[in-house]
């Protein structure tokens, strides 16, 4: 789609994000945005439930830019962890890392949890929502893994795949929102911009 010339909202998003995928998706729904990395830690205590990382480390992101800013748009972060019977998977360190984090997930369901936060510029005001996603990986061999594994495609995601990309071809079936997976659950992102007056769906007269 041609994008950013067919958004109507006027408010500016502001992407606080380094993650192309994030925004090719926010791009795929026509909106005007500008992306800013952020530049937050990710440290969080070893006891906290997945939906509540994802959400802290998602307001942290938003934080970190809000703090260099001085505009009136919204602020959007996200984060994504995978998490196999309570272990979280973040990003692999090393290929030998993502071999060991694929081992894992072959043959067994997973979650996939992306926290998603709004921040108000001009009033500081800030929503912050996760959606949840189960994914049952094929059952693959070491070798179907280490082949996987040297596509290079795992190397900055969260688990160790990505199902938008070869990672397709290891996902038996999932169960919940698709974009949560790849990392920005965009009906839910649409609900919380509407919170703060900016509508994506294009009005007729
Ligand atoms: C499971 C899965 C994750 N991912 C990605 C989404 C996220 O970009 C990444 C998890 O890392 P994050 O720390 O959530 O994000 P990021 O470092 O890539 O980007 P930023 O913090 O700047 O926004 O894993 C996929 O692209 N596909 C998948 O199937």
């Amino acid at each position: 789609m041609d994008n950013q010339s067919k958004s109507t909202h006027a408010r500016q998003i502001i992407l606080a994000s380094a993650s192309p995928r994030r925004r090719e998706l926010l791009a795929s729904l026509g909106a005007n945005f500008v992306v800013e990395p952020s530049l937050s830690g990710e440290d969080v205590p070893a006891d906290w439930e997945p939906a509540r990382i994802v959400e802290e480390l998602a307001l942290r992101k938003a934080r970190s830019v809000l703090a260099r800013r001085s505009g009136a748009g919204v602020i959007v972060g996200s984060d994504t962890i995978v998490v196999l019977e309570g272990t979280v998977l973040g990003k692999p360190d090393t290929a030998q890392d993502a071999v060991r984090m694929l081992g894992m997930l072959q043959g067994r369901e997973h979650l996939v949890h992306t926290g998603v936060a709004c921040i108000d510029e001009a009033s500081g005001r800030e929503d912050v929502r996760h959606g949840s996603t189960r994914v049952r990986m094929k059952a693959l061999s070491r070798r179907r893994i280490e082949d996987y594994v040297k596509s290079g495609e795992p190397m900055d995601k969260a688990g160790a795949y990505a199902i938008q990309g070869l990672g397709a071809l290891l996902v038996d079936s999932i169960e919940g929102d698709y974009f949560t997976v790849v990392g920005l659950p965009l009906a839910l992102l649409g609900e919380m911009l509407e919170g703060f007056g900016i509508g994506l769906m294009p009005s007729n007269p």
